[in-house]
């Protein structure tokens, strides 16, 4: 960090279906020079399922069997999701113009929303076992360590809205692996964003990242069809954005 020409990284996280896709398109819109990384949920529908020289046997929508056989299937979808994850935030992103790096880079949930979120939910709710949970815990902060600089985060944006606003939106998109979920997952997961990003009680085991600022955005209410809604959270953005860049990317004179 502290590197001029580093671009400030910032993650979008918060309960299923609060809105995340709709605010990055929003981001998009307002902010044209930003990179923004979708969360991969797409690979996690089709994850190619090897097979024999012989024959292969296709892919497999392993979002759908986590859902369905959650004890079965959570080690292998954390496994994965957080895989992809980092590969999605280790990539280079495309230059602009060359020689000019993107000032902002968002992703979509993150690392950390992995296991501070739904890795340690699965565990309290018994779908993760004692031992998956330490083994994930164990390679989770090896990598991390190993990474250092290149895994950290510098602050997140928490997309807030009532479990209940959730529910509705997350029927509205109707994602079929998604019908089975009830108002009580989206609580615990409320929950759990909530003492991690807000009381601070959850204990996040990286120091960046641990006293990383958080920007909380109200969105329990409409934004998608009020543009005045949207232009009064793109200014909190904007602002958040800066003071961090100030803060933490001193050296670099970059706008936003
Ligand atoms: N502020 C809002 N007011 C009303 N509806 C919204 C709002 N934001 C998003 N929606 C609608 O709610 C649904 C879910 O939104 P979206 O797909 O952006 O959620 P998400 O947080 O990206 O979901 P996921 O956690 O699955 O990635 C969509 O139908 C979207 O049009
Ligand atoms: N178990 C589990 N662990 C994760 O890290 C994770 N990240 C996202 N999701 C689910 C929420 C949406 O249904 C869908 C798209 O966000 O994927 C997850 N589920």
């Amino acid at each position: 960090m502290g590197r001029c020409g580093a671009a400030l990284c910032l993650a979008l996280e918060g309960n299923i279906a609060v809105g995340k896709s709709t605010f990055l398109k929003l981001l998009g819109a307002t902010f044209p020079e930003w990179h923004l990384v979708t969360e991969p949920v797409a690979q996690w529908q089709k994850v190619p399922a090897g097979g024999t020289a012989e024959a292969s046997v296709g892919s497999a929508n392993l979002l759908q069997m986590m859902y369905q056989e959650p004890a079965r299937w959570s080690y292998t979808f954390q496994t994965f999701s957080c895989l992809s994850r980092l590969k999605a935030m280790l990539e280079l992103p495309p230059e602009r113009f060359p020689g000019t790096p993107h000032p902002v880079r968002v992703f979509e949930r993150s690392i950390y929303s992995d296991r501070y979120v739904f890795a340690k939910n699965l565990f309290e709710a018994g779908h993760l076992q004692p031992l998956e949970w330490a083994i994930y815990q164990d390679w989770h902060g090896f990598l991390l360590r190993q990474l250092g600089p290149r895994a950290a985060l510098h602050g997140f944006l928490y997309l807030r809205a009532m479990p209940r606003t959730c529910l509705e939106r997350l029927r509205r998109r109707a994602r079929s692996e998604e019908g089975g979920i009830q108002l009580g997952y989206l609580q615990q997961l409320h929950g759990q964003h909530e003492r991690w990003l807000v009381e601070k009680t959850t204990e996040v085991h990286f120091a960046d990242v641990k006293h990383a600022p958080v920007l909380v955005l109200d969105v329990d209410k409409d934004f998608e069809h009020d543009a005045a809604a949207q232009g009064v959270l793109m200014a909190q953005v904007e602002a958040f954005a800066t003071a961090l860049r100030a803060q933490t990317l001193p050296s670099c004179p970059n706008p936003l």
